[in-house]
């Protein structure tokens, strides 16, 4: 890997210092825990099971400028790049574009002055921002409610104080910094709806490179699943699944738990999305198994690519809370475990960032690898949308029987 300024050595062996709290045994990620273990071979056909091929070969690295290196070794953040590549076609240019995505832990404790924690993520985040700037990313995008910590688990009010109109303080930081670099940002916030009685929303931002707001997105999904209890602070979105056109591609966003929902990933690729992004805030103990998997469907099943990120670090916060599962009160979420990369639609992915630093992955992308897979494996043409829309109009009747057939011997003794 060219651009990774993760060792891949574990440390803590041997009783020496104990191994960083989130990492595997000392281990950023999976992937550099299989590097460092296996021989040369076996690490690459464990990667190409999987990681998969683009284009038949393994995903290719890809070096940065100096700047971006500089500024990942001076701030200590995890840095991967890598090239999804699709084929040559003759009527067709190649449509690169170069994509980033940042992951980050809050920057100080959750008891600090709530002035000072959102002006310490910004200050922390900036430098990722500025090494995607020296990379020339064309589109970018940030973590789940990048601006403070994730304490919808605290169910207290106080922490509605972080939202903010969509053209707010940190709209307008990144609208500076996307019109420097020539830049598409996508910034998850705590949206305040001023001309709608002041509501809130979990809301993406979407600033175009020219420093403009093209437009939001509204979370569809809420969870209602362990710490997460989100439902206290917002309502589900009320902006359906728009994709936005941008200098450099169509792209949607599906904000967190909305993976967990196909339709929802499905709406964003009618939409005619090429890249979905999910920005993220989960902890290891409720969806770590899942988060491989969830995004790279989805970006399989749809033809277009895919961003994961998710937050890192574990978020104290200044009063215990319980969970209502009977398990004693306790004041944090668990590990948000970062792992953030990108799927492709032909199967392929990207290895992830870190487990426990914050990090910013690049990835080349032609985007004419989208209608390629759609006509190799055909799946919209083969989808049957009719047969489906006609047993959803069904199913949302009061009257809606399932459709089961009963076996008439099912209660017959053998
Ligand atoms: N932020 C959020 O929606 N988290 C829910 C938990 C999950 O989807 O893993």
């Amino acid at each position: 890997m060219a651009t990774s300024n993760g060792s891949g050595v574990a440390q803590g062996e041997e009783g020496k210092t104990p191994p960083p709290a989130g990492s595997i045994g000392g281990y950023e990620s999976l992937h550099r825990l299989l590097e460092a273990n296996l021989s040369p071979d076996l690490f690459q056909e464990a990667s190409r099971l999987l990681l998969g091929l683009n284009c038949a070969r393994p995903l290719e690295a890809i070096s940065l400028p100096d700047a971006t290196t500089t500024l990942a070794e001076t701030h200590s953040f995890d840095l991967q790049a890598f090239r999804f590549s699709a084929d040559k076609e003759f009527l067709r240019q190649s449509r690169v574009v170069r994509v980033g995505l940042i992951q980050n832990s809050i920057a100080v404790p959750t008891t600090c002055h709530f002035a000072d924690q959102k002006k310490a993520i910004m200050d922390k985040i900036k430098p990722l921002i500025d090494a995607a700037g020296a990379s020339g990313v064309n589109i970018m995008c940030l973590q789940e409610a990048w601006t403070m910590p994730f304490a919808f688990c605290t169910r207290e009010k106080r922490w509605c104080e972080f939202a903010e109109p969509v053209d707010g303080e940190s709209t307008q930081f990144l609208q500076e910094l996307a019109q420097k670099y020539n830049m598409v940002i996508v910034s998850p916030i705590l949206e305040r709806d001023i001309n709608h009685g002041e509501t809130i929303w979990n809301t993406a931002v979407v600033i175009g490179n020219n420093g403009n707001i093209i437009g939001i997105h509204r979370k569809n999904h809420i969870p209602r699943v362990g710490d997460f209890n989100e439902s206290t602070y917002y309502m589900e979105g009320n902006t359906g699944h728009p994709v936005f056109e941008t200098a450099y591609g169509k792209i949607g966003v599906n904000i967190c738990y909305g993976r967990h929902h196909p339709l929802n990933w499905l709406a964003f690729g009618l939409n005619g999305a090429e890249i979905v992004f999910n920005p993220s805030a989960t902890v290891g103990e409720l969806s770590e198994p899942m988060w491989p998997i969830e995004a790279r469907n989805a970006a399989i099943a749809n033809s277009y690519f895919v961003g994961s990120i998710n937050r890192v670090g574990t978020e104290v916060f200044p009063n215990p809370f319980t969970s209502g599962d009977g398990k004693p009160q306790h004041a944090d979420f668990g590990h948000f475990y970062g792992s953030s990369h990108f799927s492709a639609p032909d199967a392929s992915c990207t290895p992830s960032l870190s487990r426990y630093r914050d990090g910013l992955i690049i990835s080349d992308m032609d985007l004419n690898l989208c209608r390629q897979i759609k006509d190799k494996w055909a799946f919209r043409m083969t989808a049957r949308y009719e047969m489906y829309a006609s047993l959803l109009s069904e199913y949302l009747k009061p009257d809606f029987k399932p459709q089961v057939i009963v076996d008439p011997l099912i209660n017959k003794k053998a």
